[in-house]
C-alpha cells in the first residue's frame, strides 16, 4: 500500500485530530442522539477526532470550488451559478460506507445550516434481478457489469445542472429493485455512496470522477471486513426471521454453521473477488483514504498531494 500510494500525504490520527478541532464548536447531546440513532456502534471519540476535522476539509474544498466558479463567470462575463457540491464514497462490500455516509450527511447538515444534502446509494443502479438473470448475471452482483452506469452517469449530469431527479431504489430486504422510484429533490450537496464511484464507464468520454468535487475510500484489512461482513450477515437473518417476504427468510431456517459456511463462500466468491479485481484498484483515485482498525476505529489518513 504504501509504494502504491506515493501521491499522498500518510497523516497519523494523531496529528490530524488536532488539526481543525478548536476551530469548531462541540457536538450536542441531541446531535450525539442523532449520530447515535445512525449506528448505535458508533464511536463519538472518532466523530471528534477524525469526522470533524474531515468536515473542516471539506469546507476548504466546496469554498474554492464556489471560489473558482465565480471567477470563471467573472471570465466569460456571464453569471455562473454554483453547482450541487458532490462527494463519492467508495469501498468494499461491508466496510462501513453507508455509515460513514449518513454520518456524513448529518455533520454537513449541521455545519452548512441552509444546505440541502442529499444522500444517495448506487445499489439503486444494479439492474433488477430479472435483468440479470437474462444477461446470466444474477452471481456477478456488484461487479461493474451488473449496474447502469449509464443510467448513473445521467443521474450525475442532471444533478449537476440543478434538476429534481427520480432514481430507483435497491432493498436489501427483497434482494432487488423496488417498484417505485425516489425522488432526489435538487441538493446543495450530494453524498454518493457506492462500491462502483471511482469506476470508468463504457461512455469513454465522461467518468464518474469527473463529477466529484471531494472523494474518500473506506479502507481497511480483508479479514476484517470479511468479519464485518458475516455479522452483517447474521444480523440481516435475524432481521428476516419474522418476515417472509424477506429475501433472507429463505435460509433462517438453516443451521448456525450452515448459515455461516454460506455467507463465507459468498464473501470469498463473490465480494471478495470483486474487491481485490475491481474495487481496492479504484483506491487511488480517492482525494481522501479513511483507514480503518479492527474496531472500526480510523487509524490512519491519507490525503491526496497531486
Ligand atoms: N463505525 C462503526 N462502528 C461500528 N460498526 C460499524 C461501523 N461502521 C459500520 N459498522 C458495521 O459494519 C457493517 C458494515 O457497515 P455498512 O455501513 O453497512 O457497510 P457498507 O455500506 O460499506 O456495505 C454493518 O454491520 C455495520 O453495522
Ligand atoms: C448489493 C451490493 C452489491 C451492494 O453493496 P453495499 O452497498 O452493501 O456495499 C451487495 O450488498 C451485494 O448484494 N453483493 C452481492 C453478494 C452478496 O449477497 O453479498
Amino acid at each position: 500500500m504504501e509504494t502504491e500510494l506515493i501521491n499522498y500525504d500518510k497523516i497519523t490520527r494523531h496529528i490530524w485530530q488536532n488539526l481543525y478541532k478548536k476551530t469548531l464548536p462541540t457536538l450536542t447531546e441531541k446531535e450525539l442522539e442523532n449520530i447515535k440513532s445512525i449506528n448505535d456502534e458508533i464511536s463519538l471519540q472518532d466523530v471528534n477526532d477524525v469526522y470533524l476535522p474531515l468536515i473542516q476539509l471539506i469546507r476548504i474544498y466546496k469554498k474554492t470550488m464556489t471560489d473558482l466558479t465565480f471567477s470563471k463567470g467573472l471570465f466569460l462575463q456571464k453569471i455562473a451559478h454554483t453547482q450541487p457540491f458532490i462527494i463519492g464514497i467508495s469501498g468494499s462490500v461491508a466496510v462501513g460506507k453507508s455509515t460513514i455516509a449518513r454520518l456524513l450527511q448529518l455533520l454537513l447538515a449541521r455545519t452548512f445550516k441552509t444546505a440541502h444534502v442529499e444522500l444517495v446509494t448506487t445499489d439503486g443502479f444494479l439492474y433488477p434481478n430479472q435483468t440479470l438473470i437474462d444477461k446470466k448475471l444474477l452471481d456477478r452482483k456488484g461487479f461493474p457489469e451488473s449496474y447502469d452506469m449509464e443510467t448513473l452517469i445521467t443521474f450525475l449530469s442532471e444533478i449537476k445542472s440543478g434538476k429534481d431527479v427520480e432514481i430507483p431504489v435497491y432493498s436489501h430486504e427483497t434482494y432487488d429493485i423496488l417498484p417505485d422510484k425516489e425522488l432526489v429533490k435538487s441538493p446543495d450537496i450530494l453524498i454518493i455512496e457506492g462500491i462502483n464511484v471511482f469506476q470508468s464507464t463504457h461512455n469513454k468520454h465522461l467518468y464518474i470522477n469527473d463529477f466529484f468535487d471531494f472523494s474518500i475510500y473506506v479502507d481497511a484489512t480483508e479479514s476484517n471486513i470479511e468479519r464485518w461482513y458475516l455479522e452483517r450477515f447474521k444480523t440481516l437473518l435475524e432481521l428476516a426471521k419474522k418476515d417472509t417476504s424477506n429475501y433472507y427468510h429463505q435460509f433462517t431456517t438453516l443451521s448456525q454453521e450452515e448459515t455461516l459456511k454460506m455467507a463465507k463462500e459468498t464473501w470469498k466468491k463473490v465480494n471478495l473477488v470483486n474487491l481485490r479485481e475491481f474495487i481496492e484498484p479504484t483506491r487511488s483515485r480517492a482525494e481522501v483514504i479513511l483507514h480503518k482498525d479492527k474496531s472500526h476505529k480510523i487509524d490512519k489518513i491519507y490525503l491526496k498531494k497531486y
